[in-house]
């Protein structure tokens, strides 16, 4: 099985949970009604998607006109704002380098920029894609601000980078992004053999997008492995039916979850 050896104590989680919630990604409020986009309505979301069930929240925050932003500010507020709508829920964002439009020195400036947060408005976690320039000083930059390393990796090459790096991170995210659904679970196990052949460290968390979001939720719970599942990732529930928003997502993939026994 791949996976197995590193796939996080052997528990099937990804440092305590099983379901991480990914509440909007970069997606625009005319994607889906039940997008959350405001840091009350991420607190309402991460509220909601806690009491369905996920373990944790990752989330894009954004500005006051809605772009996705990583200014201390927004990130704060977005931060502030869950944690007090679901104390202990840990809570990520993501650090994707078309934040700041491809440029490196002004998302390492943004990053640098939480330091000026308490440490309470300060996020557990932080996404950092593999694939992207810049990588290795942003996880030590977010290493010196308490914030943990979730590595990104979308391909056999990330997964020779993280590896090459020796980055420290809590997770290893799996994903796998775009694509057919037929060719998801082929690319997902070619990803998680190389990362064990090259005994990367860390828990992983296996998911996919659009079409490949549910195929990708079930092997993770063929596999024992964490997943994570919301609007970020898919519109719609596994039969391609309407869903009201983040909650109905996740109450969806923990009930096919515990058909594996998750
Ligand atoms: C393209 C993926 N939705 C990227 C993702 O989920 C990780 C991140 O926020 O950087």
């Amino acid at each position: 099985m791949t996976g197995g050896a590193q796939s996080g104590g052997g528990d099937g989680t990804a440092g305590g949970f099983a379901l991480q919630a990914c509440l909007n990604g970069s997606r625009g409020p005319t994607d889906h009604p039940g997008l959350p986009v405001t840091p009350l309505r991420l607190a309402q979301d991460a509220c909601a998607a806690r009491a369905a069930g996920a373990g944790a929240v990752h989330m894009h925050p954004r500005d006051g006109t809605g772009r996705e932003s990583l200014s201390a500010a927004d990130i704060g507020a977005a931060v502030r704002e869950v944690r007090r709508a679901a104390p202990g829920l840990p809570t990520g964002v993501s650090t994707g380098l078309w934040t700041t439009a491809g440029d490196v020195a002004a998302r390492r400036a943004a990053v640098l920029g939480w330091a000026a947060l308490p440490t309470g408005d300060r996020p557990d976690f932080a996404s950092v894609n593999l694939s992207e320039p810049g990588f290795t000083d942003l996880c030590e930059d977010l290493r010196r601000l308490g914030v943990g390393v979730e590595a990104g990796v979308w391909s056999v090459a990330d997964a020779e980078a993280l590896a090459a790096a020796g980055t420290d991170c809590v997770r290893v995210l799996v994903e796998v992004i775009g694509g057919e659904e037929r060719t998801a679970v082929a690319r997902a196990h070619a990803v998680l053999a190389r990362l064990d052949e090259l005994a990367v460290p860390g828990p992983r968390l296996l998911h996919g997008e659009h079409a490949s979001a549910w195929v990708l939720v079930d092997e993770a719970g063929r596999l024992g492995l964490a997943t994570r599942i919301g609007l970020e990732d898919v519109l719609h529930g596994p039969a391609g039916e309407p869903v009201r928003g983040n909650a109905d997502l996740v109450r969806l993939a923990r009930t096919r979850l515990a058909t594996y026994g998750r």
